[in-house]
């Protein structure tokens, strides 16, 4: 039995759907949720403006707002024996810095992530969402988020690609750190958590049997 509350991460290429399972999840199971910071990077709406000039702080305020948020939620949730559901996992940085970095940038910015990963809470399970690129970019226009409005279909291309690398079950082992997580990969170019009941059930009993083998459901033994 663990000493620390269920760490549960949602992760996925940009739309596919992290933060609508997230809070579905955590709704269904009462756990803290964690989510990304997104309209507070000062830097995002310019970064899509012109990736090269813009990704070294846009990268680097991701990872600093991460780290922050991870200690945070350890002291305050996850040591109380309290569970999170998060709409991110901390090796994002790592798959959208080794797109939009140089070589010399990443090679740097992978050497400050690997001095502050080691210490931040490690996901118990991860769930990773997928789309094909037709269905994330469709789903990025119906958000209509204002930066997001000229999405570049290569690079959503790019970063499906780079997920497929992260997390392919080879190379699982290279890329988490600590414990290696339970994986849960779901296609969801076809699903409708949202309005389809099956759907709902479908990756809620997946997460449902995670959570059994690890013990039960706060994870914690008092
Ligand atoms: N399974 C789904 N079927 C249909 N639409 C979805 C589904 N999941 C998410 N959406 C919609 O797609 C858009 C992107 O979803 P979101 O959860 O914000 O993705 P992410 O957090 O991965 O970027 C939102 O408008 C959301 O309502
Ligand atoms: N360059 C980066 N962009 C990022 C990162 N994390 C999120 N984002 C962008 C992508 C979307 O436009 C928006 C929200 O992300 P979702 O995946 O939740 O849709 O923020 C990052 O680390 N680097």
């Amino acid at each position: 039995m663990k000493n620390k509350g269920i760490f549960i991460a949602i992760e996925g290429p940009i739309g596919a759907g992290k933060t609508t399972l997230a809070n579905l999840l955590n709704d269904y199971l009462g756990y803290t949720l964690l989510r990304e910071i997104v309209e507070e990077n000062p830097f995002l709406s310019k970064f899509y403006t012109d990736i090269k000039e813009y990704a070294l702080q846009t990268e680097a305020f991701f990872l600093f707002n991460r780290v922050k948020q991870l200690e945070d939620v350890n002291k305050n949730i996850l040591s109380k024996c309290k569970g999170v559901v998060s709409d991110y996992h901390i090796v994002k940085n790592l798959i959208f810095a080794g797109i939009t970095l140089d070589n010399n940038q990443f090679h740097r910015y992978k050497q400050v992530y690997n001095i502050f990963v080691n210490d931040l809470p490690q996901p118990d399970i991860i769930i990773y969402l997928n789309s094909n690129t037709d269905v994330l970019m469709r789903r990025i226009a119906s958000r209509d988020r204002s930066f997001e409005r000229q999405m570049d279909r290569n690079y959503i291309d790019n970063l499906r690609n780079e997920y497929k690398y992260y997390f392919n079950p080879l190379s699982i082992k290279h890329n988490f750190t600590g414990k290696e997580p339970i994986i849960i990969e779901v296609d969801n170019s076809d699903l409708d958590f949202l309005n389809n009941q099956s759907d709902r059930k479908y990756i809620i009993d997946k997460v449902e049997k995670a959570i059994s083998s690890l013990g039960g459901n706060s994870g914690c033994s008092n």
